[in-house]
């Protein structure tokens, strides 16, 4: 059986004619945490969501813990603990912050907890009884990390969670996901702002086009004259 936490294995994503993943394959062990960077379109979030059961891959596989997940959709895979967080959160904005907590948990794994108590964890617990549409557009990034950590993940992928965030913010939850990685969890951020990639990774996988064009950390990419030519040279 693989060591591994993830293998991605050759997978293809196609919609229509258009090949969004185009032969991708990378590894992910526990406690890793890794960046996956590249321009817009490259087919970050499209990974995400076949990694996370919301795509079928039209080619390759997907294995957790040595096992193909491709029968699972998404509340199989929350339940064997693969969550994810979105590039734009929606929680349900009528219910308090913590019964969206409440929810997510229902759809987790009931076993033993990286992280026990996400609302205190995140700094939301003052919160707890608000309606969630109440929360800033940042506090609602923080929700839905925390609904993510409710289910309890073996396996976090976070989509974009430091964009609309502030420098300190921004600190605050990187510091956060080094301490859940260091309970176990590996993590996949999909990113935009390399600073907050590089705080939190030593491995990057740069998309381009459906493909990955390199892995490595992410000084050595920007020596890359590929990376530099179709991602960071703008
Ligand atoms: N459901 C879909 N139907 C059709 N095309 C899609 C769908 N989802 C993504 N695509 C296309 O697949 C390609 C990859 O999109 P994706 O959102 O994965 O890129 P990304 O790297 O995450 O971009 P960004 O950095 O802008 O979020 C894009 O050309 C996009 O238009």
């Amino acid at each position: 059986m693989s060591p591994n936490l993830l293998d991605v294995d050759h997978v293809i994503k196609r919609f229509g004619g258009f090949k969004a993943l185009n032969d991708v394959s990378f590894t992910l062990a526990e406690g890793e945490i890794l960046g996956i960077v590249g321009p817009n379109g490259s087919g970050k979030t499209t990974l995400i969501n076949v990694i996370s059961g919301l795509y079928a891959p039209d080619g390759g596989s997907v294995r957790f813990r040595g096992y193909d997940v491709r029968h699972l959709g998404l509340t199989g895979r929350s339940r064997r603990g693969i969550n994810r967080t979105f590039q734009i959160p929606k929680p349900f904005r009528q219910l308090t912050v913590a019964q969206n907590v409440a929810l997510a948990r229902h759809y987790g794994r009931h076993a033993s907890m990286p992280i026990e108590d996400p609302l205190a964890f995140l700094g939301l617990a003052e919160m707890a009884d608000w309606e969630a549409g109440r929360l800033t557009s940042a506090q609602q990034k923080l929700l839905d990390l925390a609904r993510a950590l409710a289910t309890g993940p073996r396996l976090l992928l976070v989509d974009e969670l430091a964009a609309g965030l502030n420098p300190q913010e921004m600190h605050q939850v990187s510091e956060k996901l080094l301490e859940v990685a260091r309970q176990g969890v590996g993590i996949i951020v999909v990113e935009h702002l390399l600073g907050f990639v590089n705080h939190l990774t030593r491995r990057v996988l740069v998309m381009n086009a459906g493909q990955l064009i390199f892995e490595g950390s992410l000084a050595e990419a920007a020596h890359d004259p590929t990376v530099v030519a179709v991602y960071l040279g703008g």
